[in-house]
């Protein structure tokens, strides 16, 4: 072999120097991104645990520290005013899926993801909600008449200024910290009113286009529980299992271990677990509806004991009596597992002891069987 002839498989310098040249701006970005990534969720969370469970649904309180902080927050993520936005958002509530809803789900995935802010419908159309509360905060109504300077700055200035004079990467900090940021943002909260009325399951509620999903939870800070939501708004929680993938409650629940936040509230376990049983028993009863249960017994034929007896030995029937029901076996009587003599022996008479244990305790199978084998039910003499 030539002495030149390397025979370990190498990675060819070029690729190498390509690979660590890929890397570098990343090395160098490296604050802008972490703090880009910090500042999402600290807007992101100022619109959920902010705009959304504090002051549209009241569903706990803060302290003036924590409101003035998820002001702020909630202004960096530019979704408009907090009046403004409880006030569409209070009506999407009151009016969810109708034409009063300003993003109903009904008008489809676009329009409810970014359509009803391009498209803006006319604010008469929009639903009544009642907003003299956020009139009457402070705050809000300052952030309200200071909206447009407050939001460039929370979005655009304060990250600037942060990357800029923090580790000199004012471009980065417009861009990645602000621009970039704001449009990952918009879109993860613009989800809670799409994704949120589409993807998952109606656990409490099938009446309302909102439905619980992992992965929208996942995208909304947490807010994808969307169905438990808007049955209970009041309730600071979305997923209320305390593991269940929601970031704001988990926020709400560290500021209220540090005195930021308190009255938190939560609507009763007892009524949440009726509203899942209740969608439980919904769901049970529509795949009961797929079943054949054969007919209702009081839309049979109604006989006495002696006008059974009569038909039984006049047309020879292979008829029996069990639980008040007259049972036709000839169909099955070959297949009984209990063999044919016990059947014989139960014709033109009440077996319902033999078959309740009597004889033998039958199970479910049996008792199924026998809703579609009734031809008629049996009265007392003065009925
Ligand atoms: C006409 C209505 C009846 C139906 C649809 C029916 C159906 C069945 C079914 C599905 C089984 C097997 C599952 C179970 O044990 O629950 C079974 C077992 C049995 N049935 Fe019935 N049965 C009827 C009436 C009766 C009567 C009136 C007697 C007795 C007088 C009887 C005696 C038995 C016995 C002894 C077994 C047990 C068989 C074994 O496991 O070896 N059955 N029946």
């Amino acid at each position: 072999m030539p002495p030149h002839v390397n025979s370990t498989p190498h990675l060819p310098f070029n690729y190498l120097h390509l690979f660590l040249l890929t890397l570098t701006p990343c090395i160098a970005l490296r604050p802008t991104v972490i703090f880009s990534i910090i500042y999402y969720w600290f807007t992101g969370l100022g619109i959920t645990a902010g705009y959304h469970r504090y002051w549209s649904h009241r569903s706990y309180d803060a302290t003036p520290i924590m409101r003035l902080g998820l002001m702020f927050a909630g202004s960096g993520a530019f979704e408009g005013s907090i009046q403004w936005w409880s006030r569409g958002h209070r009506a999407h509530h009151r009016h969810t899926d109708t034409d009063k809803d300003p993003y109903s789900a009904l008008k489809g995935l676009f329009w409810s993801h970014i359509g009803w802010m391009i498209y803006r419908q006319p604010y008469s159309e929009i639903g009544y909600a009642d907003i003299r509360d956020l009139k009457a905060d402070r705050i809000v109504a300052w952030q309200h008449r200071n909206y447009l300077p407050v939001a460039i700055f929370a979005a655009f200035i304060f990250p600037t200024l942060v990357a800029g004079f923090g580790w000199g990467d004012w471009a980065g900090g417009y861009f990645y910290a602000g621009v970039l940021r704001l449009v990952l943002v918009h879109h993860a909260t613009f989800c809670i009113n799409s994704l949120a009325h589409y993807l998952g399951d109606t656990v409490y509620d099938d009446l309302l286009t909102a439905r619980d999903n992992i992965f929208t939870a996942l995208v909304t800070f947490g807010e994808g529980y969307h169905n438990f939501h808007h049955e209970f708004p009041m309730d600071y929680r979305n997923a209320i299992r305390w593991y269940e993938y929601d970031p704001t409650k988990w926020l709400i629940r560290t500021c209220a271990f540090l005195g930021l936040a308190y009255d938190l509230r939560t609507f009763p376990h007892n009524e949440v677990a009726k509203g899942k049983v209740t969608m439980l028993e919904k769901k049970l009863q529509a795949k009961k509806d797929q079943i054949s249960w054969g007919t209702p017994l009081e839309q049979l034929p109604a006989y006495t004991m002696e006008q059974f007896r009569r038909e039984v030995s006049l047309h020879g029937h292979s008829w029996t009596v069990i639980e008040g029901a007259v049972i036709d076996y000839s169909s099955f009587i070959d297949m009984h597992p209990g063999g044919k003599a016990l059947l014989r022996a139960a014709r033109g008479r009440d077996a319902t002891d033999d078959f309740n244990g009597t004889v033998h305790q039958h199970r479910h199978a049996a008792r199924n069987l026998i809703t579609s084998l009734r031809v008629a039910r049996i009265v007392c003499e003065e009925d």
